[in-house]
């Protein structure tokens, strides 16, 4: 397990279930990570967020996202039913409340795949989240895989990639940081961690 773990070896995972953030840089492999991991372990709860940004290709309303306008946005964080929110790249995404502690008084593992600002958000307002940090093996590989997705205009990578500088810097605020060079290798460490395997 310790080959892309960095900085010192983390506590033994509790036996309760608990609650993972899975944090980093856009493009640096999260979706594709949980994605694998989820395949093998489908028991393993991902919150879907609401996110104000328009669908991708592919992607559907309440599988990956919650697509909602503007207005009904104001609405989830007035209303409080956002654990946590944040704009990042000129949207804004939130973690819907209730569905997370529902899952965690169950007794589930429960996984969500945020951003900076939201992950110290959910550190503040629950102190026994456990914050994992993926890193890419590089910058020049980060820019690669960020690009080479091709989901995004010029102008939205370049955003994104000042956002992800901001983000590297914080890596130090992380319990655990797992370094992307193998996606089975970091599902793998990240089940490990989640106490599920
Ligand atoms: N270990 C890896 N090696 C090579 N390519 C990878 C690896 N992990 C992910 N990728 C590729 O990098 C690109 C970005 O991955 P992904 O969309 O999962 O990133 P993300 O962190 O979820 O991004 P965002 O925060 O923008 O949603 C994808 O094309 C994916 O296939
Ligand atoms: N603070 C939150 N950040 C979130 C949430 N859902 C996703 N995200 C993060 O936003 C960026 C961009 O995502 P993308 O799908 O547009 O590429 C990425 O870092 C996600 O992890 C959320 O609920 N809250």
């Amino acid at each position: 397990m310790a080959a892309t773990f960095r900085g010192t070896t983390p506590e033994p995972p509790d036996a309760r279930p608990r609650l993972t953030v899975l944090s980093g840089p856009s493009g640096v492999g999260k979706s594709t990570v949980v994605a694998h991991m989820r395949k093998e372990h489908p028991e393993v709860w991902l919150s879907v967020s609401a996110t104000t940004r328009r669908p991708r290709p592919g992607e559907k309303h309440g599988v990956h996202y919650f697509f909602v306008s503007d207005d009904e946005m104001d609405k989830l964080i007035a209303n409080g039913e956002l654990l946590e929110w944040a704009e990042f790249a000129g949207n804004r995404y939130g973690t819907p409340r209730t569905a997370v502690l529902e899952r965690l008084e169950a007794g589930e593992p429960v996984l969500l795949e945020i951003d900076l600002q939201g992950a110290r958000q959910v550190r503040e307002s629950m102190a026994e989240a456990q914050l994992v940090f993926l890193a890419p093996p590089s910058w020049e590989e980060l820019v690669r895989r960020l690009t080479g997705r091709g989901t995004e205009p010029p102008e939205v990578i370049e955003r994104r990639l000042e956002a992800a500088k901001i983000e590297l810097a914080a890596e130090p605020e992380f319990d655990v940081t797992l370094v992307n060079t193998s996606v089975e290798d970091v599902a793998r460490e990240l089940l490990a961690l989640m106490d599920v395997v």
